[in-house]
Parts: C-alpha cells; structure tokens; sequence
C-alpha cells in the first residue's frame, strides 16, 4: 500500500499507511474560548475497494491556456495517490469536478474538463475515459461499463445548475453511480456545492471518507496556522474580489498585518476617493472597504502606486502611477515599484506568512514583477510561508519560486477559511476512522 507523508508542525513525519488516523485540530487564533475541535476522518486507504466504483470528488480546476492546454497540472498531479490507491487495489475511479465558473449561457465549451482527462491519462500511463455530461446517458453508460482499475472523469459538474444549487437530485443521480464516495477536493472543501455535500449526504450508509490530498493539506495547515509564530502576514491579491474582501475583517482580527494586492485592491482605491479608471472593481463592496481601512488600521496595507496599462494585453502602453489616480481608459494591472517594496521590507521580518492571490496579471509580463517582488521576499524571509490557490501556485510555479516556500497548497479561498477557523460542512458529514 502506498504510503502519504503529513508533515506534522515542521520536524515530525509519519506515514499514512501506518497511521491511518488524521487528528485534525482546528484553532482560531487569538480565540482562546474557541480552543480545538478535533476529528479524526476515515481515509481512502482504510476502505475495501476491490470489485468496487468510489466517486472522487476532485479539484481540476486548474489554469488553462487560451488553446485550453493546462499551464499548470499541479492539482492533477496532488490527485494522484488517492487515484492511484484505489486502482492498484482494483477499484474503479469516477472523478467529478468543477472547471471555472461556467455562467451556463452560450459557449461554455472552455470549461470543458476533456483537456484534464488526457492529462490524467498521461500521468497514469493508462486511458482514461471521458464522459461528455455528468449524470446524462454518456455518463451512465460509461460508468455501467467500467471494469475494475479504470478511471472515468466525468464533465464539468457546473455545466449543471443543480451542482451550485446544492440540488438533491443531481446529487441521487451523482450518487446512484458508486459504492463509496471519496473527497479528495482540498480546494473545493469551503464551498457546499452537490458533490461536496448534498453527494456524500446522498450516500449515507455508504463508505464516504478523505483522500490524500484533503488529509495532508488539513494536517499541515491546522498544524501550521495553529502555531503561527508572529509576525504572522497575510498577503491577499486575484481576482475573485468579492469571496475574498469577505475575510480580510476576520483576519485583521488574527493577523499582524493583511496586505491586499491583485485586483481588490482597486475597490480600496475607490473607497479612498481615487481614480481607478477601467480597473476591476466590485462597486457594491465599496462600503464594506471603507470600513476594513477605518477598522484595519496601520493593521492594513494598501498599495500606494500601481502598474497600469491602456489595454488588457501584454503589448499595451504602459505607466506607473500614484494609487488612486489612473487615467481613463487605463486600469490597474498590478502593483507599483514602491508597494513592491513596501511589501518586501515589512515582509523580510514574517515569521508566518499565508499568501492567496497574484499581485498582478503574473501571467502577462511585465505586469508579473510585483508577484515576483513579493514572492521574492517570502523567499528571503525566515518564515513558514503558505502559498495556495490555484493561480498563485501556478505563478510560484511558473516564476521559479516553488521550492523556496514552506508549503504550496491547492487551495486559495480554502486555506483562508481554515486560517478563519471556520469548519468544512463536506468534511465534517464524512465516516469518523
Ligand atoms: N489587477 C488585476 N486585474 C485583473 N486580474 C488580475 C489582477 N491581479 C491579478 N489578477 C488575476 O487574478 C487571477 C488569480 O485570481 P484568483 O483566482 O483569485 O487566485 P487563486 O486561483 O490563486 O485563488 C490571475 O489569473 C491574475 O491574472
Ligand atoms: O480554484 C479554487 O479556489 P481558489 O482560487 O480560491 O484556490 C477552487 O477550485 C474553488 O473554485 P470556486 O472559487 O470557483 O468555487
């Protein structure tokens, strides 16, 4: 059986295989009435699978290129021992999961997982099927057909409404098809979409536990968060404005210092009064930003200049300016010299650092230098440093920074939520050990 390394706080390792049990102790920082809540989940690895369909719900919502080529497999690749675990002992896989946020008018065709099928089949070294609906006469009969050691990847479970929706009988359909249920979706686990939970809630009775991924990324950021040495930084940047302007009050409340960079930092702008031009903005967050600077104090750090461009594009004209005063038709593209530097000073004394979100379009240079400052800095610093999401894992990776931080997780808005101390409803209904 293959064996899992958890990395438990920074010098003890132990094998899953020989201790199967994962203690779980989730800690809100600063909350000492709160004090711990633990679990101990069952693992793939504990479960009889010979003979037998597990559906796993996986996270392959990973960043494609405009050709729809992956430009990073990284949580294909972190899906791989759960798979594996369960085909070496002749089970058979269905794998679901979510790509993107398909809004399910015109052609969503780009959201399509097909491309993370052949990838898993590179990978694996062996086909893998695709099914082209997740719960219509495709899926169904493909699953039917299914022999022991075959994979399946289902389509975008969101090409569905019911799978937002949290709907109960898209989850009978998804559940109807396997005789255990797997979450191995560390990314995903904050959300309660159908596969998360409404699945698993559908297969009462039925073995439902944690794969390797969610095992070891809950070991070690619990471990991690909950013996945070201070300064303990958050950095926030991306795209996904609203979830993410949501957590910065509960962090302001844990952390030392919460730094925003990406795209929301253009709704702090306008909170200030400035200028943001064609700048992202979330334009109904901007009362909420102008009470997080009035709560937040010194607490919270806003960039003071910006890297604007007049398009969209990495050819387009260019221009740093002064926060809050970019000119019409330009927008904000990533963060300024100053505030790269900024970042960096006051990131050389962290202690723990926990980073979601590029600072910039890292994906377009130039607009990739203020990513690269800051992760620059986490790498010179003497920190535990946590990096997660899908993006910003891509951008370490892609920037050559991977190996130079503590731990790159899968998860962006999940490993904020767990550094919230907020519980995982599509944990928590899974098989105690
Ligand atoms: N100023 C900006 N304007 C537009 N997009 C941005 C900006 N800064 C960062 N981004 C984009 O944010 C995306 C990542 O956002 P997000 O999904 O929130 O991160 P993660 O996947 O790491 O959680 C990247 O594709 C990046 O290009
Ligand atoms: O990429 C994800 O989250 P992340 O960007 O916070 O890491 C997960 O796949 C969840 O996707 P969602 O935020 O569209 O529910």
């Amino acid at each position: 059986m293959p064996g899992l390394d958890i990395v438990l706080g920074l010098s003890i390792i132990v094998r899953l295989t020989e201790f199967p049990t994962i203690q779980v102790v989730f800690k809100q920082l600063g909350n000492a009435q709160n004090a711990s809540k633990k679990m101990a989940k069952k693992t793939i690895d504990q479960v009889e699978v010979a003979g037998k369909t597990v559906l796993m719900r996986v996270d392959f919502n990973v960043p494609l290129e405009d050709d729809q080529s992956i430009s990073d497999d990284r949580r294909i690749r972190m899906a791989m021992p759960s798979i594996k675990s369960v085909i070496d002992r002749g089970g058979r896989v269905i794998l679901m999961s979510h790509l993107g946020r398909p809004k399910g008018e015109g052609d969503d065709s780009k959201f399509s997982l097909a491309p993370t099928a052949k990838r898993l089949s590179e990978l694996l070294g062996k086909p893998v099927a695709f099914a082209t609906d997740t719960v219509g006469d495709d899926a169904t009969k493909k699953a039917a057909s299914m022999s022991d050691g075959d994979v399946l990847v289902l389509e975008n479970l969101r090409f569905n409404a019911g799978e937002k929706k949290g709907d109960g009988d898209f989850a009978s359909k998804l559940a109807a098809m396997a005789d255990v249920y797997c979450n191995d979706a560390f990314g995903t686990c904050h959300r309660k979409d159908a596969s998360m939970v409404a699945v698993p809630e559908a297969m009462a009775g039925k073995p439902r536990v944690v794969g390797h991924l969610v095992a070891k990324e809950i070991a070690y950021l619990s471990d991690a968060i909950s013996n945070a040495s201070r300064p303990f930084v958050a950095i926030l940047g991306g795209a996904k404005v609203s979830d993410k302007i949501n957590v910065i009050n509960n962090l302001l409340g844990i952390c030392d210092t919460v730094m925003i960079g990406g795209a929301m930092a253009y709704t702090f702008s306008l909170a200030k009064g400035g200028k943001v031009g064609d700048s992202l903005v979330e334009a109904d967050k901007v009362e909420l930003a102008k009470e997080l600077i009035e709560k937040g104090g010194d607490k919270l750090m806003l960039p003071v200049d910006t890297h604007c461009g007049d398009a969209f594009r990495a050819d387009c004209n260019k221009q740093v300016v002064a926060d809050g005063e970019i000119p019409d038709g330009w927008q904000g593209l990533d963060i300024g010299p100053k505030t790269a530097k900024k970042f960096a000073d006051l990131l050389k004394n962290a202690k723990t650092i926990v980073w979601n979100g590029p600072m910039g379009v890292f994906e377009m240079p130039p607009f990739d230098e203020g990513t690269k400052a800051v992760a620059q800095a986490v790498a010179d610093s003497d920190s535990t440093s946590i990096i997660g999401g899908g993006d910003s894992a891509a951008a370490v990776d892609q920037l050559g920074f991977a190996d130079s931080v503590s731990h790159v997780s899968t998860g962006g808005g999940a490993s904020l939520a767990m550094l919230e101390g907020k519980a995982f409803a599509a944990v928590d209904l899974l098989d105690e050990a």
